[in-house]
């Protein structure tokens, strides 16, 4: 899981920004301001928390889960399909600009896919595949009351 550690540059983002209030932003900055920065509206870290609290398994990717837009977001939606995860919130990032840059920023994390868990960042499609590989998955899942499928089919097979 990730630490707090990823929370400290949004927040020295966020002392950098209430600077900007001292000075008379040039054009070039107000233009900017609430736009695709995520500093403001739907972008915002207060908006953003709302989303990534909304669920207990929350996604944010390209496209749907029916029908994701890029191989990594899919493989986050075959992953969690593996499990049998079919009950969580995705929100798809190329609808939204702003909601594309404010999940970067509120994880401090530069891509997409997105997987949170408990409202707790957990990672993309790498961290994922790595959590799948090594059994974490099943664990973190059972975590939130969310038996994997994968250990219905492990003890067809005589493990457990
Ligand atoms: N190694 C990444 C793969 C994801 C990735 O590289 N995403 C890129 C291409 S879809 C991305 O989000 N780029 C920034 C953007 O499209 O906003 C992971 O583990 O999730
Ligand atoms: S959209 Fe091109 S790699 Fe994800």
């Amino acid at each position: 899981m990730s630490g707090s550690f990823r929370r400290l540059p949004a927040a020295a983002l966020r002392l950098l920004g209430g600077r900007q209030g001292f000075f008379v932003r040039p054009l070039s900055q107000a233009q900017s301001g609430g736009g695709e920065g995520g500093a403001s509206g739907r972008g915002s870290k207060e908006a953003v928390e709302q989303l990534v609290r909304a669920h207990p398994v929350v996604v944010f990717m390209k496209g749907s889960p029916a029908q994701p837009q890029c191989g990594f977001s899919n493989a986050v939606v075959q992953i969690l399909r593996l499990h049998g995860v079919s009950d969580y919130q995705a929100y798809d990032v190329l609808q939204d600009p702003e909601l594309r840059q404010g999940i970067k920023n509120y994880s401090n994390w530069p891509t997409i896919p997105q997987v949170f868990l408990n409202g707790e960042f957990v990672g993309g499609c790498d961290i994922l595949l790595q959590m799948h590989q090594s059994g974490d998955l099943v664990e973190e899942l059972k975590k939130l009351g969310i038996r994997s499928a994968l250990l219905d089919s492990e003890k067809d097979h005589g493990k457990k």
